[in-house]
C-alpha cells in the first residue's frame, strides 16, 4: 500500500503544507550538476564522475535565482532532507508539470532505513527554465518487507 501525503511529510524536511499532496510529498530544486567526466561501475565498487554545478543565470533580461537548461541530461539535487522509515520504500516521480514540458525525473529506489538530501536524473527533452526552489517532483512511499537497513556510502549525505 501506498502511504498518504500527510504521512510521507513526516519524513521530509522542511515540507510546506503546499508540498503535501493526496499521494505524496512534493520536492524541490536545489542544485543542478552537470557531469564532465565518466564513472565507473565495477564488479566491486563504484565511482561517480566528476561534476559541476551549472550558473544560474543572472544576465539582466533573466530571473535571478533561475537554471536556463538547455536540452540535455543533468543531475538535480533535491532541496529536502529525506528519511525513509521502517517498513518503507521511496520512489521519487517528477511533477507532471515538469513532464508536460518535456523533462523527465529518473527514480533509483530509495531504501528503507536512508537518511539524506538525494538526487534524482534530471533529463531535458526541450530547453526549460526552473527556479531554484521550485516543486519539481514527488517522493511517494510504499509499504514493504526489508531485513536489514540502508548502510551504504550515501547515507547521511548532504546534510547540513
Ligand atoms: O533516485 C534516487 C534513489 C535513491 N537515492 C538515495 C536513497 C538510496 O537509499 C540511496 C542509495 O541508493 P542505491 O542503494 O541504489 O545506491 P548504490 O549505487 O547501490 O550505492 P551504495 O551501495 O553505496 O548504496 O540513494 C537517491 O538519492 N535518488
Amino acid at each position: 500500500m501506498f502511504r498518504s501525503g500527510a504521512f510521507v511529510a513526516e519524513f521530509v524536511s522542511p515540507a510546506t503544507d503546499e508540498q503535501v499532496q493526496p499521494n505524496g510529498v512534493d520536492l524541490t530544486l536545489d542544485v543542478v550538476f552537470e557531469q564532465l567526466e565518466p564513472g565507473r561501475i565495477r564488479r566491486d565498487g563504484k565511482e561517480i564522475g566528476d561534476r559541476v554545478a551549472r550558473p544560474l543565470e543572472e544576465l539582466e533580461e533573466k530571473f535571478p535565482d533561475t537554471y536556463y537548461l538547455p536540452k540535455g541530461v543533468y543531475v538535480a539535487r533535491y532541496g529536502e532532507q529525506i528519511q525513509i522509515p521502517d517498513g518503507h520504500v521511496g520512489f521519487v516521480y517528477p511533477r507532471s508539470s515538469l513532464m508536460r514540458n518535456s523533462c523527465m525525473l529518473n527514480t533509483a529506489v530509495w531504501d528503507a532505513g536512508y537518511e539524506g538530501r538525494g538526487e534524482g536524473l534530471l533529463q531535458v527533452h526541450h530547453d526549460i527554465e526552473i527556479e531554484r526552489g521550485a516543486r519539481i517532483a514527488q517522493l511517494v512511499f510504499a509499504e514493504a518487507n526489508h531485513e536489514d537497513v540502508y548502510d551504504g556510502s550515501y547515507q547521511g549525505e548532504n546534510l547540513e
